[in-house]
């Protein structure tokens, strides 16, 4: 549904991407995770054409993102973080505005269903809404038209967890029913793992993982290694080691190419004195702060 290669872009001296090559596969939800400034909102918006790009190609839905025309607009649903709408009016009239652009697309039961479900005040200004009730109401002007790709750029932010958990089970539920394909770029990586197929991990403009979330997990451990006597961190550790940490007789560290029999040559190899070596399965919260913590100090040795 959208294919991303060698994207860059640069904004004055500074190149916030440096050549993304990324996949969003139809019927999958793909969550598009990484620190703050990686370039998330950046890459979402040069394949909405909301951003033009200076190198590489950009295609949604078959088609040149730069060359999206009505009919592409009508099969997708695009939230950002700050959506603007006009601030004067109400929800209704927000949705009487945006209807017609949508034709027969617009399902008018979903509608009131998407209204029913976040519970939305009817008569109140949209410029008085709460920040979480602003994103509700975006929400279903950009979902109503049941879109077959929809793309979220940290639609979380602002919800309470009630409405969130509500959404993201209406959300799946769609997702398993109607074949959507989703895209979405989150901070929330406990709710981004309870219903992402795929992950892409970005990290200062560039994609540093992607791939099914399961086949993510089993590729991570943390590791603890018990030693015989006290020991310092040795030199020549794998690239796969991520924050090797040696306090007095055990080591840790996250594996991110874990191979069982591979991992126990290393480690004795490494640690002489190893007495015991435990490998336990990580969630993807965990992951992505090993990664974060390793991206953080690979910065501060360049620096
Ligand atoms: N309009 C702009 N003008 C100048 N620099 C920009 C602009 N938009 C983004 N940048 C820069 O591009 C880089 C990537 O920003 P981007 O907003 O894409 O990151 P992000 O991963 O979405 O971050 P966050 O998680 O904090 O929302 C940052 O260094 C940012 O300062």
């Amino acid at each position: 549904m959208i294919t991303i290669r060698g994207l860059k872009k640069h904004f004055r001296r500074n190149e916030a991407l440096h050549g993304i090559d990324l996949d969003v596969p139809e019927g999958k939800v793909t969550a598009f995770l990484g620190p703050n400034g990686a370039g998330k909102t950046t890459t979402i918006k040069c394949a909405m054409n909301l951003l033009d790009r200076d190198a590489g190609s950009v295609e949604v839905l078959g088609t040149d993102a730069r060359t999206l025309k009505p009919e592409h607009w009508q099969r997708i649903g695009y939230v950002s973080e700050n959506q603007k709408m006009p601030g004067w009016m109400t929800v209704p009239q927000l949705l009487d505005y945006v209807r017609p652009m949508y034709g027969e697309h617009w399902d008018r039961d979903f509608e009131k269903k998407l209204l029913a479900d976040f519970d939305l005040p009817l008569k109140t200004k949209l410029r008085s809404l709460s920040r979480g009730q602003w994103m509700k109401a975006s929400l279903v002007s950009s979902l109503a038209y049941r879109p077959r790709l929809v793309v979220l750029d940290e639609p979380f932010s602002g919800l309470d967890p009630l409405v969130r958990d509500e959404f993201l089970s209406g959300l799946l539920e769609l997702t398993e029913t109607e074949g959507w394909t989703v895209w979405i770029s989150s901070h929330d990586i406990e709710e981004v793992e309870r219903f992402a197929d795929r992950v892409a991990i970005l990290n200062n403009g560039r994609v540093d993982l992607q791939d099914d979330v399961e086949a993510i997990q089993s590729r991570f451990r943390a590791i603890e290694i018990g030693l015989s006597d006290e020991s310092a961190s040795p030199s020549g550790i794998p690239e796969n080691w991520l924050n090797l940490q040696v306090q007095g007789r055990i080591a840790r560290f996250t594996d991110s190419n874990y191979d069982e029999s591979s991992s126990n040559v290393d480690c004795r190899r490494l640690f002489p004195g190893l007495v015991r070596h435990e490998a336990r399965p990580i969630n993807l919260r965990e992951i992505f702060v090993a990664l974060a913590k390793s991206y953080r100090s690979q910065r501060q040795g360049k620096s």
